[in-house]
């Protein structure tokens, strides 16, 4: 492409422009020109990047020649090409030296460029490791890799992309991410855009697809998971974030993430050149968003059951649009759940990333004293029983069927790593079960000789009835054991723990056991590290070691992110973005915890905690035979409206329903270029503290709260609702702010707040105070809720309706 002076200037201004404005500074940032691959390549070459690519292409003209005259010469020079990234600002500087000592380019390159070069190279490999990217990129695997896909795709040139805005564009989304997440980083991003790379080089698919599905395919795969707050969505109802609100409590990650990438394609300006034809750009989104909703796993049941009706009845035609998307999103789906399918090394380390990303929100409910989700107990579940778990029930099926799908080497191979993994994690589970055993032996002994020299008038009546004095001819003295004051004893009925001694101990068995393992490791002469020790030690000791403070679930979210809207202007600017019209307080992000104090639960809590548990998973049970038993939300046109859903609500699919849909009008909105920024722009949040509020009194009139005498956890959760007119107050702090709202709102608390509550009541898991046996599950579903509800058999019906909350709570259906 031939460029005047003055736009080879403007290019190199913008560029230096753009890295000034990277996150990681000018000394880390580079930009990355042409690389060239022999895969699946969009033909349409007739724009070309830059003016380094123009130099290439000059350059390559001349190579035939240049080889025959002098060998050694067109050696070095290419040696000195295969690293071909230019940096900027100083590292300009820097390159120009490294140029000229070309034969040890790869060691005197600081940002060892070559290596860049070589794992790119290996980018449509399965066993790509997204991890050595980073290593080797400096930090910015996700910008790189996906220039490097762009290029190779010739998704610029199509489309005529400015390069400049892509690299912005995947800055921005890279910068999206929350590098504090163990597991949903940006490191996730690239690894899932990778699988999806493979899976799109695939005879079947490849040969079918257009430039725009794998435009749509790559950055649905490179924003699937932006801004996640590395919390799940149950977390986000719980703590009633405003998300979950906004979104009623549906895909509403899934749906943020979309979101957010949306205002990335609008703020990097990257579809402003766009060819003028009609829809392309419309479409594009469409396919990203359905794309990225299709990653909500718990909705995976109806994809793979759509999926698997069409491969039993061979009637899958890839010419066909809407089947091409159908194997998309599966293809999606498996990208994001596929690293239990990479080799070994890499898939055990997103597992031991997963897992502690699990443990820390665990440990965000402990000290909230919420309900402690069954899958993100670092007490009563581990690493390999999680992974077993979830390699089992939501993996294979999954796989399985893509492997029916593709039938090809990538797919055997996938389904080769996953099973072979599989047997590794249970392999470890079935170690740790022994181990537990043993423990459980030696405690059980231990325990005797304690309850013999306790003091008896400390114990309950219930206590002594459980657990009755045994002689002490019975049981003789041991030698003094080092665990003795650790180790929680399981094989005695949890109640013994109330005795403050024992609760100590259960505290640490996690330590201790880890200890033990950790020596039994080293002992053994084990060469790998116990995965076990190297997370319970860390979980537990992370934990005991906290000093007790007063927490709220804002202070405990790992990141402020776009979930900390606080103020009515960043409320309305969000609305602007988004543009589904009026009802500012749903925006507002609604404290509904009061701080609590850090402290441990009380048998009152488990009681009441265990009385009330509603699975958001199964159908809520309707309150009259024709009332539909499932509603979606269709934003459509600037109004919210629901869709109503009749069918059957059990496992069995359906097509997927959820799908937000826009006005063009909305869309236009969101295409204004200060959007993007406006929505990172809420980047802050402000501690918010929590008094009563005579409001509460007269909003619970309406609710027969005294109607059952309360233990002081359920009176705790009740005053929770205090908070929110009170934060609303001090939010809207101008009395006209505060008059304006209360005329549009809804009354002060919504359905979605009281939803909550109840998750807040129902999510505890461990009726028997922590002893979790596992029972079998028996398909991804079963697996999901039991694994993040504790649910597993019990429907609704077997709770007791909360006289204090509204039908809608208990009929899943908003009261807007
Ligand atoms: N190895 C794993 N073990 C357990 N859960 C996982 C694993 N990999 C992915 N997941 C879960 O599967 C989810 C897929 O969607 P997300 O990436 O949003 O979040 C992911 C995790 O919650
Ligand atoms: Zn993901």
């Amino acid at each position: 492409m031939q460029r005047c002076g003055f736009c080879h200037m403007l290019s190199g201004v913008l560029r230096r422009a753009m890295c000034v404005g990277s996150r990681r500074g000018s000394s880390e940032s580079y930009y990355r020109e042409l690389g060239d691959q022999d895969t699946l390549k969009i033909e349409d070459k007739s724009s070309d990047l830059s003016d380094d690519a123009e130099e290439e292409t000059n350059s390559e003209v001349q190579t035939d020649s240049m080889e025959e005259r002098d060998p050694e010469h067109y050696q070095m020079k290419m040696k000195a090409k295969s690293g071909r990234f230019l940096t900027m600002h100083k590292r300009r500087r820097k390159r120009l030296i490294t140029r000229c000592l070309y034969n040890n380019q790869a060691l005197l390159d600081d940002l060892m460029l070559g290596q860049v070069q070589c794992i790119l190279n290996q980018s449509v490999e399965w066993r790509f490791n997204a991890f050595t990217l980073e290593t080797v990129s400096g930090g910015r695997c996700l910008p790189v890799l996906c220039v490097h896909l762009f290029q190779m795709y010739g998704l610029l040139g199509h489309f005529q992309l400015d390069p400049t805005k892509a690299w912005k564009l995947f800055s921005l989304i890279e910068e999206g991410y929350h590098s504090s997440n163990p597991y949903h980083n940006s490191i996730h991003a690239a690894d899932v855009t990778q699988a999806m790379h493979c899976f799109l080089q695939q005879k079947r698919i490849r040969d079918h697809l257009t430039p725009l599905e794998i435009m749509a395919s790559l950055l649905a795969a490179i924003a699937h998971d932006m801004d996640h707050p590395g919390v799940n969505q149950p977390f986000l109802i719980a703590t009633s974030n405003h998300l979950a609100a906004l979104y009623k409590n549906t895909s509403v990650l899934e749906n943020h993430h979309w979101r957010s990438a949306m205002s990335c394609l609008v703020e990097s300006g990257i579809l402003d050149h766009l060819p003028p034809v009609p829809g392309l750009r419309e479409t594009l989104e469409d396919q990203i968003s359905s794309l990225i909703l299709a990653t909500d796993i718990t909705r995976q049941q109806e994809y793979l059951t759509h999926f698997k009706n069409h491969l039993d009845m061979d009637t899958l035609d890839m010419t066909k649009k809407e089947h091409r998307h159908l194997v998309l999103q599966i293809a999606l789906k498996c990208a994001d759940i596929s690293n239990p399918c990479r080799p070994w090394e890499i898939s055990r380390k997103w597992s031991l990333k997963v897992c502690e990303e699990f443990f820390r929100q665990g440990d965000y409910e402990r000290r909230l004293n919420l309900p402690v989700t069954a899958l993100c107990d670092r007490h009563t579940t581990s690493i390999p029983k999680i992974q077993t778990g979830f390699f089992k029930f939501v993996v294979t099926p999954l796989i399985r069927e893509w492997h029916r799908f593709l039938h090809n080497d990538l797919s055997s191979q996938m389904l080769y790593n996953l099973l072979y993994n599989q047997n590794r994690w249970e392999t470890l589970m079935n170690e740790e079960a022994n181990e537990e055993t043993k423990t459980e032996i030696s405690d059980a002994d231990m325990v005797d000789d304690d309850l013999d020299t306790d003091n008896e008038s400390r114990r309950s009546g219930s206590q002594r009835l459980l657990l009755p004095p045994r002689r002490g001819s019975l049981n003789p003295v041991k030698a003094k054991n080092p665990f003795k004051d650790q180790l929680r004893r399981f094989s005695v009925p949890l109640n013994v723990f109330q005795d403050v001694r024992f609760r100590h101990r259960e505290r640490s068995r996690a330590a201790s056991l880890a200890d033990a393992r950790a020596r039994r490791h080293a002992s053994a002469g084990s060469s790998q590290p116990s995965l076990h020790s190297q997370l319970s030690v860390r979980g537990h000791c992370s934990h005991s070691q906290e000093p007790d403070r007063t927490l709220n679930s804002e202070k405990l979210l790992p990141d402020s992110t776009i979930a900390s809207i606080t103020t009515p202007a960043q409320a309305v600017r969000l609305n602007t973005v988004l543009n589904e019209g009026g009802n500012l307080n749903k925006l507002v992000r609604q404290k509904t915890f009061p701080p609590v104090e850090s402290s441990s639960r009380t048998s009152d809590d488990d009681d009441f905690l265990s009385r009330f548990r509603p699975d958001f998973l199964r159908p809520m049970p309707s309150t009259s035979k024709t009332e539909p038993k499932y509603r979606y939300l269709v934003v459509g046109d600037g109004k919210k409206t629901e869709s109503e859903d009749t069918s059957d609500t059990s496992l069995e699919v359906s097509e997927p329903r959820h799908k937000v849909k826009e006005s063009s009008e909305a869309k236009s909105s969101r295409r204004d270029t200060s959007t993007g920024s406006q929505l990172r722009d809420n980047l802050t949040w402000v501690p918010l503290e929590l008094d009563s509020d005579p409001l509460l009194q007269r909003r619970r009139k309406s609710m027969p709260t005294d109607v059952l005498p309360l233990p002081p956890r359920e009176k705790k959760i009740r005053e929770v609702p205090t908070v929110v007119p009170q934060f609303l107050r001090r939010t809207f702090s101008g009395k006209e702010a505060w008059s304006k709202r209360r005329g549009s709102a809804p009354s002060p608390v919504a359905a979605s707040e009281l939803r909550g509550l109840a998750a807040l009541g129902s999510l505890r898991h461990s009726v028997n105070g922590g002893r979790r046996k596992p029972s079998l599950t028996y398909t991804c579903q079963q697996w999901i809720a039991k694994a993040a509800y504790g649910v597993q058999e019990r429907t609704l019906q077997q709770f007791p309706r909360r006289s204090s909350l509204p039908v809608e709570v208990m009929t899943g259906i908003s009261s807007h």
